[in-house]
């Protein structure tokens, strides 16, 4: 679903990541882990259209996606939520997931100003998909309230659903664990493997909390210092010699 091949991106000196190559299957949880800056998330916004890569190929769905902006890899299917969350804070809960389909769809203006059937018609649908997913993320009482009003976790939470009423193929999490308490994070668990499961979405994640990470992914890939370090299931990660290596060494 997901090819990225000799992946670089250079900003003046510093060759932020170097060659890095991963791939994603349907029906996967990929993660991306590494030390501080790593590159990881510069990997994220090479995949994401926020950055065009200095050298190497993305083929989504067997597209070359590379430089290409990001509304427009967005509504190939490729969606990704943010290391700081990103929502907008003053507008309510249920605004934030029918902008998020607005933007995603290109609504035409003139429809909705004419309010014909089919732009009624598309908005009710926007509507049912934003109750959905507010049930789904346990926010259907938030509903209402301005998203930046909402605790720290339930914007995370939004943020996933943002995403998801947006009918995302590959979901791209950037530390979505980050922040959360231990009770939150086992909720982010369940619900990352709900989204592969139960709605056929691809997974890639950034993640610094090991024990999620060892427990969802089906692959890890592991980057240091802008290069492929190792890749693997969960159990070949954690026996990896270079990997510790890598580790005890930031530690
Ligand atoms: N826009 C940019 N301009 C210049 N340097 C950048 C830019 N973005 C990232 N870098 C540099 O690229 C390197 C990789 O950063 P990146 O944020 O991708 O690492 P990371 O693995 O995501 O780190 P962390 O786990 O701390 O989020 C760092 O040295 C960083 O300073």
């Amino acid at each position: 679903m997901l090819e990225v091949k000799d992946l670089s991106m250079r900003f003046g000196g510093l060759l932020a990541v170097d060659q890095v190559s991963l791939d994603v299957k349907e029906h996967e949880i990929v993660a991306i882990i590494g030390p501080n800056g790593a590159g990881k998330t510069t990997v994220f916004n090479c995949m994401s259209g926020f950055y065009k890569p200095t050298g190497g190929k993305i083929v989504f769905e067997g597209q070359e996606i590379q430089g290409k902006p990001d509304y427009k890899i967005s509504r190939l299917g490729l969606v990704r939520t943010f290391q700081h969350v990103r929502l907008f804070s003053k507008m309510t809960v249920v605004e934030n997931l029918l902008v998020a389909q607005h933007r995603h769809l290109n609504t035409n203006l003139l429809s909705g100003i004419l309010n014909t059937p089919n732009y009624r018609e598309k908005e009710r649908k926007s509507l049912d998909r934003a109750a959905y997913w507010l049930d789904r993320v346990g926010l259907t009482d938030m509903a209402n309230r301005e998203a930046g009003n909402l605790a720290y976790g339930q914007q995370r939470r939004l943020e996933i659903a943002r995403c998801m009423v947006t009918e995302p193929k590959l979901l791209m999490l950037d530390e979505p664990a980050a922040g959360l308490n231990p009770a939150e994070t086992k909720e982010l668990n369940q619900l990352i493997i709900s989204l592969k499961e139960d709605y056929n979405v691809s997974v890639v994640l950034i993640e610094h909390d090991m024990s999620l990470v060892m427990d969802i992914s089906d692959r890890i890939n592991v980057i240091n210092q802008g290069r492929p370090l190792a890749s693997g299931t969960p159990d070949e990660i954690r026996r990896n010699d270079d990997v510790i290596k890598a580790y005890l060494g930031e530690a």
